[in-house]
């Protein structure tokens, strides 16, 4: 039977591919008690339903950083699509577009940002992780202007890699055919070898990404580009307040999917807190453990602009190449239309703190 939520897609994409690679799709760093967290603070929070409102229309179009998008979920950036289908990211966000959605490509993405580019018809965000080696940095970013990607996403909760002991346990590293392909050999030589008792892709981070980044950095990132920032990993209000004072454009509540800082709160509970910090002074997206239309909506009351989605964009990729990108998209697109309707709600900016019990 053709699934029909997506969580149907997690089984189905789990045949399709090898142990150690579905392990590094799913794993979280540590206990995975962020990880397992993420998923349990959407089910404390109730909806507060509005009745006999007109609901025979429910729009869902927005913009995003001046961007239009049809719906207010995004797929958030995730290194080596290719590991779960052939055509990687270029189908991925193939996909999205033709659904109107927001994809956000990785760094770290198997299929070059200029192809990636060149198959999608929807709006594409570059997610940048800042290199030891700023030229790296800078380089990319300049190749993401000219391929017409509108803002930059950069990861700050990710000095070096959290320990996934899963990955170490498997001693993952990437297959031949799998590449980081936006950088040359010598660059991404190390995330190939493969090491008992330790993940390829930690060691290699550890060697690229620089761990010294400040908020001093931030002017340099400003000084080489004039796309708008997005910060992803900003988890408390003093950040995001700290954030919303250097006039950055964007922040993604997120805690990488549980994958770096264990124990750190769910995305959706330290959502409320950076939504009041930034007081309207930027866009506020989250991205964590959306699997429903109903998550979706709970963001969005509790604050957020839109949401990401990772691992279930994977899934479908996985068991159902673009169609399954398309399929998992569009089925979080009719939950949260059905969901608008019987909250009582048929327009985003109807959204709000009322529509919610939070613990
Ligand atoms: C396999 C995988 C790879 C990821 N790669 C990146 C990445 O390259 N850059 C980044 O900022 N976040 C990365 N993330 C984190 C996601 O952007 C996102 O924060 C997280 O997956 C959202 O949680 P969810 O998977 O529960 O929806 C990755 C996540 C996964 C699962
Ligand atoms: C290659 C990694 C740096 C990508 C990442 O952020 C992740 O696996 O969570």
């Amino acid at each position: 039977m053709r699934p029909v939520c997506v969580g149907d897609y997690e089984a189905l994409a789990r045949e399709k591919m090898e142990a150690s690679h579905w392990e590094y799709f799913q794993g979280g760093s540590g206990e995975e008690q962020t990880l397992r967290a993420n998923r349990a603070a959407f089910e404390r929070v109730f909806f507060r339903p509005r009745v006999l409102v007109d609901v025979a229309r429910c729009d869902m179009s927005t913009q995003l950083l001046g961007t239009p998008v049809s719906l207010p979920v995004g797929i958030a950036p995730m290194a080596y699509h290719c590991l779960a289908h052939p055509e990687g990211e270029v189908a991925t966000a193939r996909a999205a577009g033709a659904v109107g959605a927001l994809t956000v490509v990785s760094t770290f993405s198997s299929r070059k940002l200029e192809d990636v580019a060149q198959g999608a018809q929807g709006p594409l965000w570059l997610q940048v992780y800042c290199f030891r080696r700023r030229e790296v940095t800078e380089a990319l970013i300049r190749r993401a202007e000219a391929a017409g990607y509108k803002a930059l996403v950069l990861t700050v909760d990710t000095p070096r890699l959290g320990r996934r002991e899963r990955d170490v346990r498997n001693g993952f590293s990437l297959p031949a055919h799998v590449r980081a392909e936006n950088f040359g050999e010598e660059l991404v030589a190390a995330l190939h070898a493969r090491q008992p008792g330790a993940s390829a892709v930690a060691t290699h981070a550890r060697e690229t990404i620089d761990p010294s980044l400040t908020w001093e950095s931030l002017a340099w990132l400003r000084s080489i580009t004039r796309l708008p920032l997005v910060l992803k990993g900003v988890m408390t209000g003093e950040d995001a307040a700290r954030a919303a004072s250097l006039g950055i454009e964007g922040l993604i509540v997120s805690n990488h999917g549980g994958r770096q800082l264990d124990g750190v709160l769910p995305a959706l509970d330290a959502l409320p807190e950076v939504v009041r910090a930034v007081a309207g002074r930027c866009e506020v997206l989250m991205d964590g453990g959306v699997r429903r239309g109903t998550d979706v909506l709970k963001a969005l009351a509790l604050g957020a602009r839109a949401v990401l989605v990772g691992r279930p964009v994977l899934w479908g990729l996985a068991a159902a190449g673009p169609e399954g990108v398309g399929h998992v998209l569009s089925l979080l697109r009719d939950e949260l239309e059905l969901a608008m309707a019987l909250a009582g709600r048929p327009s985003l900016d109807q959204i709000d703190s009322s529509l919610v019990h939070a613990p």
